[in-house]
């Protein structure tokens, strides 16, 4: 993988450099809560400007449905990049329309444009390989040299990640590096006990990688929107709780695998649960209790791990040699649903092992309920897509950056 630096030693002043960044921040009423990620490529950007570089960074945001957004926009994230780098910032209103190009061709040596989310387009998810290859062309006539740098992203197939690279001379940037370096240990050589949390929401995605991890890890803790397909599996009725119907037949499976092949595959025991998904924004005091996993009623769902799997997880990762933690292990967003995570994140920082945080609102968790996030091993700006690294899997993303 060639890296930026042999693109800065090859001189880039004059060129339009297309930085694909994970500009995927959590935003809260149009104000983002957490700007990790921005954050995160700053150091990529910088280098690119002060080489003279016209410096075009693109994202997606959300999930859109292929049409512009209002609710997706990357206008907040373009203006908080542009007060963390202080220099001006263009913002295109659209990929790779008018306004963009008009954007891109204003640029003058060392200056920063952002491109309006990549996902207003359909063209960027298409399963279809025509439909995403003549959207990564339009990109393409965008720019003369691609650094790929989102690495949360780096596990989807998309134009962006995956085409758009195959059509410009590419790199990886200082963030893909980094990331890669570090992830490599927990695949080369890992110690053990090997811990894994998971949580989050994105749970269709992320069910999948324990298949792979049931090979890895020593141990596995389950929490967030994750547990109740595995509730579930057990027989418990799970309430109105997050469910992956779908997959509990292969919930099953890696259940009756885990005793099989000696990992400990470990469940909550008691939930906090409500008869309503909380207000995020006004973060009111909600009505919840706290119930055995195996007595969710049918009216309320699960929104956070209870007091005794605090304790019982904060136990499992005592004596591990290497955690790493994706997903929190509830709605930490509001503080009635934060203790599971907060208990989670103390339990990494209690141990001595190398902890890894992975994943755009785990890492948001972390530093939003106040964690010094300097004291774990490493917070990663990919959740599903150090999993699927960890998995041992070819990531589209870093493929396209090889050769
Ligand atoms: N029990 C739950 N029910 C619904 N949502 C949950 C639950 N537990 C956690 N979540 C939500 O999961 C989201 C994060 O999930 P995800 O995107 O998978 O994590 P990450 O970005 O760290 O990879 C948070 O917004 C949190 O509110
Ligand atoms: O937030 C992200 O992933 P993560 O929640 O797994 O960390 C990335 O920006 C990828 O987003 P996607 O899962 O909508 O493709």
């Amino acid at each position: 993988m060639k890296t930026i630096d042999e693109l800065l030693a090859d001189g880039v002043s004059g060129k339009r450099v297309f930085v694909r960044a994970d500009l995927n921040v959590p935003l809260a009423d149009g104000t983002i809560t957490d700007d990790g990620r921005i954050r995160a490529v700053l150091p990529t950007v910088r280098a690119l400007a002060d080489a003279g570089a016209k410096v075009v960074v693109a994202s997606h945001l959300g999930r859109p449905k292929g049409a512009p957004d209002p609710a997706f926009s990357l206008a907040p994230a373009a203006s908080r990049l542009g007060e963390l780098l202080g220099a001006a910032v263009a913002f295109a209103t659209d990929t790779v329309g008018r306004s963009a190009q008009d954007t891109v061709a204003g640029l003058t040596d060392g200056q920063f444009a952002v491109l309006e989310n990549l996902r207003f387009n359909a063209g960027e998810t298409a399963k279809d390989d025509a439909e995403r290859g003549a959207f990564a062309e339009q990109l393409a006539a965008l720019a003369d040299v691609y650094v790929g740098d989102g690495f949360g992203a780096v596990h989807r197939r998309h134009a962006s990640v995956y085409d758009l690279p195959a059509r410009l001379p590419h790199y990886a940037g200082y963030l893909i590096a980094t990331e890669v370096g570090v992830l490599k240990k927990l695949t080369d050589d890992v110690k053990r006990p090997y811990v894994v949390a998971l949580g989050g929401a994105k749970v269709s995605d992320k069910l999948a990688v324990i298949d792979q991890l049931l090979g890895k890890a020593d141990r596995l803790l389950i929490g967030g929107g994750m547990a109740y397909t595995f509730l579930k599996a057990k027989g418990y009725e799970v309430g109105i709780s997050l469910l992956q119907e779908d997959q509990v037949p292969a919930v099953t499976e890696y259940l009756e695998r885990a005793e099989k092949q000696g990992v400990e595959l470990v469940l909550p025991v008691d939930v906090v649960v409500s008869r309503e998904f909380p207000d995020l924004k006004a973060k009111a005091p909600t009505e919840h209790s706290v119930v055995d996993a195996d007595k969710i009623p049918a009216d309320q769902e699960g929104l956070d791990i209870g007091p005794k799997t605090r304790e019982l997880y904060a136990s499992k990762l005592a004596d591990a040699a290497t955690v790493f933690w994706n997903g929190p292990m509830g709605v930490f967003e509001h503080p009635d649903y934060a203790e599971g995570t907060k208990a989670v994140a103390q339990a990494l920082l209690d141990t001595d092992g190398f902890t890894v945080v992975g994943g755009g609102d785990s890492a948001a968790a972390v530093r939003t309920l106040g964690f010094d996030e300097n004291a774990f091993g490493h917070i990663s700006t990919g959740g599903g897509a150090s999993l699927e690294y960890l998995e041992g899997k070819t990531l589209p993303g870093l493929a396209a950056l090889e050769d």
